[in-house]
């Protein structure tokens, strides 16, 4: 089963994965950008406010394919739970968002078309929604997209993603203390993984 944490920076994300680990230590987590090569290309052009939006689409669907391909295909197969910080929404959110003023008439459907030939969706993705504000407060502004303006045009990407799939996406408020965002999120894995189950056993 493949359980995918998205939101904002800021939302608490990293905060509720690493909460998680606890809970499901024989769980494979894993996270976007990834560490191999092509998460560094990726970072290297996060730095770059001139980068070029499409150019860097395809860097982030990179290293998704050799994500995909090395560690959470193989993980699955193998029956493992996985649990990944960020994953394709993060792309269909941001980079819909970065392409906005591009040529591009339909940014969200042509990111969503890349993937689409040969991604695998998420079983579940809990999405930590918080105002734009607050996530770039507590986001501190470290690259190109942790501002509120922006991150307002992400805000309403995610939204449409949760509208088109309302059963993949469990909405939680991330605006609460910590310790609440990690009880709900805790709390919704559970019933996701139960739920899992249940359904595999009668296959
Ligand atoms: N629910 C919360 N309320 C207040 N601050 C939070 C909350 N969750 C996380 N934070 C803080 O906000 C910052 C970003 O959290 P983090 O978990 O790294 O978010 P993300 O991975 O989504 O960017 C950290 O300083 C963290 O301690
Ligand atoms: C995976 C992914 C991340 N991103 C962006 C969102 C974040 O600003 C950044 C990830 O950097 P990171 O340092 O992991 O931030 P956070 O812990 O706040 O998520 O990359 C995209 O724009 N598209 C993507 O497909």
């Amino acid at each position: 089963m493949l359980i995918t944490l998205e939101g904002l920076d800021g939302s608490g994300k990293t905060t509720v994965w690493e909460a998680l680990q606890d809970v499901y230590p024989d769980a494979v987590f894993t996270r976007e950008p990834t560490e191999s090569w092509y998460g560094d290309a990726v970072y290297r052009s996060m730095a770059d406010e001139d980068a070029d939006p499409l150019a860097e689409l395809f860097l982030f669907t990179a290293d998704h394919a050799d994500h995909l391909s090395r560690k959470v295909r193989p993980a699955l197969a193998e029956g493992n739970l996985v649990i990944s910080d960020r994953y394709s929404d993060s792309r269909f959110a941001y980079q819909a968002a970065s392409l906005e003023d591009s040529e591009l008439r339909r940014p969200l459907e042509f990111v969503r078309g890349i993937h689409a030939a040969f991604s695998r969706t998420p079983d579940a993705t809990i999405y930590l929604d918080v105002d734009p504000e607050t996530a770039a407060a507590r986001a501190g502004a470290t690259n190109k997209f942790e501002r509120a303006s922006f991150l307002a045009r992400v805000r309403e990407n995610y939204e449409r993603l949760v509208d088109a799939e309302p059963h993949r996406f469990v909405r939680v408020d991330a605006t609460q203390p910590p310790e609440d965002v990690v009880e709900m999120v805790e709390r919704s894995v559970e019933r996701l993984v139960r739920e899992g189950e249940s359904a595999g056993a009668s296959n």
